[in-house]
């Protein structure tokens, strides 16, 4: 994505600390995630890994109140979340999800300037919509498209646009390129790892695609029945003796690279 200044976040800013202290959620039966305790350093990029239904999309969504522990509490830089109204604490940080769902009927320049109108029924000014546009690498006169004239990748970087939009420290990713082709999917993992590093970031990102954890994480947070099971940095991982789970996951990217070059080799 670009390299336009965006005038807002102040140089050097860094992302908050986040802080889940014995985080627990049940449904009926159900444990979606089990007294999980974590911590996140200021302006590190968390990749959350695991298989279908470990816990992965629950765990991110106790930091904006999406959803509400039974028991525990999620920090932000120390201040207990449930401390927080919930749509000020949403707003304060940015949120990403797959499909992202632009309003249909609204512009580019609307959709993005939608959490501003909410907050406090202004427009965002037309040059903040081209510096954001800018910084997901759109061109400006993408502002007067609506979102069914955009490709998915299109949609998405709108998508990470809007969720940048409120000046966040923090954002929170869920599959956030999942369905997009994996030339598009790889080109907007790196440009979106340059601007976490740009604008300071705290990014928490849950993908099934290990190879991107590995790619674009500081650290790689392997879930599996509701625990955190591994956590590590990416040579960590790739290393070995992080146990069965964190195996398994990373033999899928590494079985295919060796094969790839293999054939590479004619072998
Ligand atoms: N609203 C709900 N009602 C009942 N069970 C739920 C609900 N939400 C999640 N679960 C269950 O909690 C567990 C964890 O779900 P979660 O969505 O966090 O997993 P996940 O790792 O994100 O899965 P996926 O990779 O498939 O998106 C699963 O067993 C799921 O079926």
């Amino acid at each position: 994505m670009a390299t336009s200044p965006i005038p807002s976040r102040p140089q050097g800013a860094r992302g908050p600390a986040v802080a889940f202290e014995g985080v627990g959620k049940a449904y009926g039966t159900t444990i979606a995630i089990d007294t999980i305790c974590a911590t996140i350093s200021p302006g590190t990029f968390v990749a959350i890994v695991g298989s279908s239904g470990s816990g992965k999309s629950t765990l991110l969504k106790t930091v904006n109140r999406l959803i509400e522990p039974d028991s525990g509490r999620v920090r932000i830089d120390g201040q207990d979340v449930a401390g927080r109204e919930p749509h000020r604490l949403r707003r304060s940080i940015g949120y990403v999800f797959q499909n992202i769902g632009l309003f249909p009927h609204m512009t580019v320049a609307q959709n993005i300037g939608i959490g501003s109108r909410l907050a406090t029924g202004q427009t965002l000014a037309s040059d903040r919509v081209g510096d954001l546009l800018d910084l997901v690498d759109l061109p400006r006169d993408f502002a007067a498209r609506l979102p069914e004239q955009l490709s998915g990748g299109q949609q998405q970087r709108v998508g990470v646009a809007r969720a940048l939009a409120g000046e966040p420290g923090l954002m929170l990713m869920d599959e956030p390129f999942g369905a997009l082709d994996p030339v598009t999917r790889e080109a907007l993992g790196e440009q979106y790892r340059a601007l976490h590093e740009r604008l300071g970031l705290t990014t928490i990102m849950v993908t099934h695609d290990m190879a991107e954890a590995l790619l674009f994480a500081d650290r790689v947070w392997v879930m599996a029945g509701g625990r955190i099971v591994a956590e590590a940095e990416p040579a960590e991982l790739i290393a070995g003796g992080c146990g069965a789970e964190a195996e398994a996951l990373v033999a899928v990217p590494r079985l295919q690279a060796e094969r790839i070059t293999a054939m590479r080799s004619g072998g």
